[in-house]
């Protein structure tokens, strides 16, 4: 495996530049972005507010297919509707009217997984993820983190090897948000998905990003590309070497 070249990545962005709109409403969003993500590798993008962090997630995901450059997920030219790419957006889009349960099951429900396999593989996982005793229960009879892990549920349930996170913890608070990235790090660290979390938080992109993208101001171009291999250790958090990479982190964003 090599991140710097992009051999054996999961994720390779060369050169890509992305426009909303048209004519005199056309609005660039981002600027000739390069970097490349390992395979089973975790990955921050973090960078101030409209500097396209979303709009990557999109570009990943196959949401958005107008832009110039190439993007490559797992070898290929990001392909529409690709199987084993789950995206978790900021609301963690659940419907209030269904339970649990049928939340989490949402998914493979479209996919029109088999009922048996679906029965097996959504107990399994809300069992993981400490939300079989409220699988009765509607979203809006649940605590904001409990709600996050149901999004997080339904992502794995199809069973992806690229999870995109769209600012999943920000709406929570600081000890349930913690907890959220502590479970985050138990799954990769037993499935090793590829995972590409975008955040504002400078904390949780060296806490979980083994390879933190910084961005600039809208325009998004690449501020730097930073390797941190001490990500996903719990104990980081207590290492000088983690403040000393938040000061390096947040120069950069103030540059
Ligand atoms: N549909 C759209 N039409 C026009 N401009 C858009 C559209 N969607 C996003 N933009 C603009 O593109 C830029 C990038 O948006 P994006 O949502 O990707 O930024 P972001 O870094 O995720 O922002 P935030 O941190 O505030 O969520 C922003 O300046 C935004 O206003």
């Amino acid at each position: 495996m090599n991140g710097l070249t992009g051999e054996g990545a999961m994720v390779r962005v060369n050169g890509l530049s992305l426009w909303y709109g048209g004519g005199e409403h056309r609005v660039q969003a981002l600027d000739r972005i390069s970097f490349t993500i390992p395979r089973g590798g975790t990955c921050a993008v973090i960078g101030p507010s409209g500097s396209g962090k979303s709009t990557l997630l999109y570009v990943f995901s196959g949401l958005l297919e107008e832009y110039s450059g190439e993007v490559l997920v797992d070898g290929e030219k990001v392909p529409r509707g690709r199987r084993k790419t789950a995206l978790i957006l900021q609301d963690h889009g659940l419907l209030p009217w269904k339970k649990v349960w049928d939340n989490a099951a949402l998914g493979l429900a479209i996919r029109r997984v088999p009922p048996a396999i679906k029965r097996e593989r959504i107990a399994s996982i809300l069992k993981e993820m400490g939300l079989w005793e409220m699988r009765n229960r509607y979203p809006s009879q649940l605590s904001g983190g409990q709600r996050q892990r149901i999004g997080i549920a339904r992502a794995l349930a199809l069973e992806p090897d690229l999870l995109l996170m769209d600012e999943p913890f920000s709406s929570l608070d600081a000890l349930t948000r913690e907890t959220m990235q502590q479970l985050l790090l138990n799954i990769w660290l037993k499935d090793r998905i590829t995972i590409v979390l975008v955040t504002h938080s400078i904390e949780e992109a060296i806490f979980l990003g083994q390879r933190i993208i910084v961005l600039s101001e809208r325009p998004g171009r690449v501020v730097e590309v930073v390797d941190n291999p001490r990500a996903g250790r719990m104990d980081y958090r207590k290492t000088g070497e983690f403040y000393r990479m938040a000061t390096r982190v947040r120069e950069l964003l103030e540059h």
